[in-house]
């Protein structure tokens, strides 16, 4: 392999055809963003770092700046980062004021015995790290506001439906280096309207993604509570165990998930011998990669455009 694979998701469901652009723009930034960081470090941990942490800074996407609202009207955010070589893992859940989640998540990885630090404990870990605490102002976006005063008219389930504006939109990325290294990052404001104190599939390992070097690397997205249920990372490494193209593997997991428990998800991964897979059983996912120096990237099923790095 000549250099890095690194894959992008920018959120699935059901998304407007207006916001298409604004997340091709944010996902193409994102791979902008890993690509300079793997070139100035050879790493791609820092990589995909770079992208989540690009995308949690444009509000087009529901995690960091623009994460979406629980029914309290406030954010609480989540974020998975895993590494394929020891399949080590550090998350957070419940978090609240900082701009970077999935940096935090990192920091539990490396410096904590532990694999998830949740609520305002997660937020003290926080401060101890030296991350400087960002006010809701900053965090809370009109579309998030929109989107919840819609949510309660409309007196429904949290579903990951832009309802209004802005519901849709976690982020992840995946990357695998040139000796075979992977490392896997999610980050999400969770669903608009869930409750207080709902914990999603993004921090949980084998759920929100998963990272064996020996196998694969995925990050997901869509109906959170459905992914807890079906443990969707973890059939998809079984599909990539089982000898399947990581194509396959992510579209057959994300449909057999829709059919067995209901709501919609969609995945990207990348196999230990470097292959890409995307998958989607909701409408729309939008995800984005680099090949050769040209950014490949769609939302809709049977989408592909590109665009120079
Ligand atoms: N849009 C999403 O991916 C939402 C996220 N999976 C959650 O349910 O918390």
């Amino acid at each position: 392999m000549s250099g890095p694979v690194i894959v992008v998701h920018g959120g699935a469901g059901s998304i407007p055809d207006s916001r298409d652009q604004q997340k091709f723009d944010g996902m193409c930034a994102a791979i902008r963003a890993a690509h300079y960081a793997y070139e100035t470090t050879s790493s791609i941990t820092e990589a995909c770092q770079a992208a989540v942490e690009c995308m949690e800074d444009d509000e087009a996407f529901n995690a960091g700046r623009g994460s979406v609202l629980n029914l309290k009207g406030e954010i609480e955010m989540e974020a998975l980062f895993m590494e394929g070589k020891d399949m080590n893992a550090g998350s957070v859940t419940g978090v609240k004021n900082i701009a970077h989640p999935i940096a935090l998540a990192r920091k539990v990885m490396e410096n904590t015995p532990h694999v998830l630090l949740m609520g305002q404990s997660a937020n003290d870990f926080a401060v101890k790290s030296g991350f400087e605490a960002v006010p809701d102002d900053y965090l809370m976006t009109s579309h998030a506001k929109i989107a919840l005063d819609n949510f309660l008219k409309s007196g429904s389930q949290p579903i990951t439906t832009e309802i209004g504006q802005g519901s849709v939109g976690t982020v992840g990325a995946i990357g695998m280096d040139v000796n075979g290294h992977m490392v896997s990052c999610t980050s999400t404001g969770g669903i608009t309207g869930k409750m207080a104190g709902r914990v999603g599939d993004t921090p949980i390992p084998g759920a929100g993604g998963y990272c064996n070097n020996e196998v694969g690397t995925i990050s997901t997205t869509g109906h959170g509570d459905s992914i807890m249920r079906y443990c969707l990372a973890s059939k998809i490494m079984h599909h990539l165990e089982n000898g399947n193209d990581p194509n396959i593997a992510a579209q057959k997991a994300c449909e057999s998930m829709s059919s067995r428990v209901g709501g919609s998800a969609g995945a990207i991964v990348i196999s230990k011998d470097g292959k890409i897979g995307i998958g989607f059983s909701s409408p729309k996912m939008a995800w984005a990669f680099l090949e050769n120096r040209i950014i490949h990237y769609g939302i809709k099923h049977g989408q592909h455009l590109t665009t120079d790095l």
